[in-house]
């Protein structure tokens, strides 16, 4: 007899459509271009915004001397949020790229041109990704200090995925142009 899928038996992900794991995300905020503070507030409010994306950390913000950076470019706000989210992670980039474009980020041809708004994926969970549009994780925050202090700040035991505790890359590098901003802070609504 040939076994057919009983139609009596309703698939539960047909009905909500296809099931994902909550991930915990550690992404870096950037600006060095206008109203810094302003614009990393502003990616913090509309990260949490977001449906099904619940941010559960922001770092204190720091002032950063910019790295492999033109000649001429101003110094960095930067900061690293926490989130749990059930969103995959193509959707998490789109969403990073909506909300550089809502804050004026222009898509210069110059590397590392200054910038209203940067924001990163540096970690997604477990998930790995090798495309152009998506590369998780993060290829180049393990070495550099304005991601990992602020992470360090939040989660002092975080590991980054392949490389180690971040606490042992944070004293691999360089962190001398990276300073804590006591006078300012994000909020989180
Ligand atoms: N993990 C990631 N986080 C952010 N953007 C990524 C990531 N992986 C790939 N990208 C892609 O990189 C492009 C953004 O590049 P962008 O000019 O903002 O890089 P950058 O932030 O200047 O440099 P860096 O990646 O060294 O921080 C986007 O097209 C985006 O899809
Ligand atoms: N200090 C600092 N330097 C940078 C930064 C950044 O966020 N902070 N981002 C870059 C490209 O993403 C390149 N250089």
């Amino acid at each position: 007899m040939t076994e057919t899928p009983n139609p009596n038996i309703v698939d539960t992900d047909s009905l909500t459509g296809e099931m994902h794991p909550i991930r915990r995300v550690v992404l870096a905020l950037g600006s060095n271009l206008g109203e810094r503070l302003a614009s990393l507030q502003g990616a913090v409010d509309a990260l949490a915004d977001t449906p099904d994306f619940f941010v559960t950390g922001v770092s204190p913000v720091y002032e950063t001397d910019p790295v492999d950076a033109p000649e001429g470019s101003g110094p960095y706000l930067n900061a690293v949020l926490l989130a749990d989210t059930t969103l995959p992670a193509a959707r998490l980039m789109e969403r990073a790229l909506a909300v550089e474009d809502a804050f004026e980020r222009e898509r210069s041809e110059v590397r590392n041109a200054p910038r209203t708004l940067d924001v990163d994926l540096i970690v997604v969970g477990d998930r790995r990704s090798n495309e152009d549009f998506l590369r998780l994780p993060h290829p180049r925050a393990h070495e550099r200090a304005f991601v990992l202090q602020p992470w360090h700040d939040l989660e002092p035991d975080a590991v980054f995925p392949d490389r180690g505790p971040i606490a042992d890359l944070l004293g691999a590098t360089d962190s001398t142009g990276v300073r804590k901003r006591e006078d300012i802070a994000l909020e989180v609504e």
